[in-house]
C-alpha cells in the first residue's frame, strides 16, 4: 500500500506488557500516555501527506478521539478527517481460540484471559463510519476490502 506501519503493541512501555501479562487489563491512566505517543507517531506521517497504517487496539471513541487529533487539521469532535478506522471483526470463540493458539505458542504477552475485558469495553458506534471487515476472510482478502474502501 506504499505507506508505513506500525504495531501498537511496539510502543507499549514495559510496565503495560507487565502488566497484561500478569492478567490485569490496563487503565486508562495506563493507555493514555500510550495512545498519545501513538498519535504523534501518526501525525509525523500526516503532517507531510505520507499514509500511516497502525494496527491497534483503540476500544473506545475517546481512545480513537485521541488518534483522529493526529490529523492537523484535525477539529475536536469531528469525525470527518484523514484518520480512518477499520474494525477486524470476529466473534469471542473465534477470537478466543486464536489468541490461545497464539500464547500456547509463546508468540505474544497478551494471555487469552484478558479477551473479555477487551470485549466488554469494545465500543463501535455505527455514526463513526468505521469499515467492519470480517476477520475470519483470508489476510489477502482482508487486505483487499479495506484496500478498496480507502481508495
Ligand atoms: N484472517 C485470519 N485468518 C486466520 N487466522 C488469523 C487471521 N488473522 C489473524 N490470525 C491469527 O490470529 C492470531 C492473532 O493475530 P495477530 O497476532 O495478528 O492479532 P493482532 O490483531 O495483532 O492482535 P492483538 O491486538 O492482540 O495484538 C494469530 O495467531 C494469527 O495467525
Ligand atoms: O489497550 C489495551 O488493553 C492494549 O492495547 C491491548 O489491547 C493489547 O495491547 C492488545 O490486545 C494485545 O495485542
Amino acid at each position: 500500500m506504499n505507506c508505513s506501519f506500525h504495531d501498537a503493541d511496539d510502543y507499549h512501555p514495559p510496565s503495560n506488557k507487565e502488566k497484561m501479562q500478569k492478567g490485569i487489563p490496563l487503565s486508562d491512566e495506563d493507555r493514555i500516555p500510550w495512545l498519545e505517543t501513538l498519535g504523534n507517531t501518526l501525525r509525523e506521517s500526516l503532517v507531510s501527506e505520507k499514509s500511516v497504517i497502525l494496527a491497534c487496539s483503540a476500544l473506545q471513541r475517546r481512545y480513537r478521539d485521541i488518534l483522529r487529533s493526529a490529523d492537523p487539521n484535525y477539529v475536536a469532535g469531528s469525525l470527518a478527517g484523514v484518520v480512518k478506522f477499520v474494525l477486524l471483526d470476529a466473534g469471542s470463540e473465534v477470537l478466543a481460540a486464536r489468541l490461545e493458539k497464539r500464547a500456547a505458542e509463546g508468540k505474544h504477552f497478551m494471555p487469552a484471559e484478558l479477551l473479555q475485558s477487551q470485549l466488554d469495553l469494545l465500543q463501535i458506534d455505527e455514526s463513526e463510519g468505521i469499515l467492519k471487515v470480517d476477520a475470519t476472510l483470508s489476510p489477502q482478502t482482508i487486505v483487499n476490502i479495506i484496500y478498496t474502501w480507502i481508495l
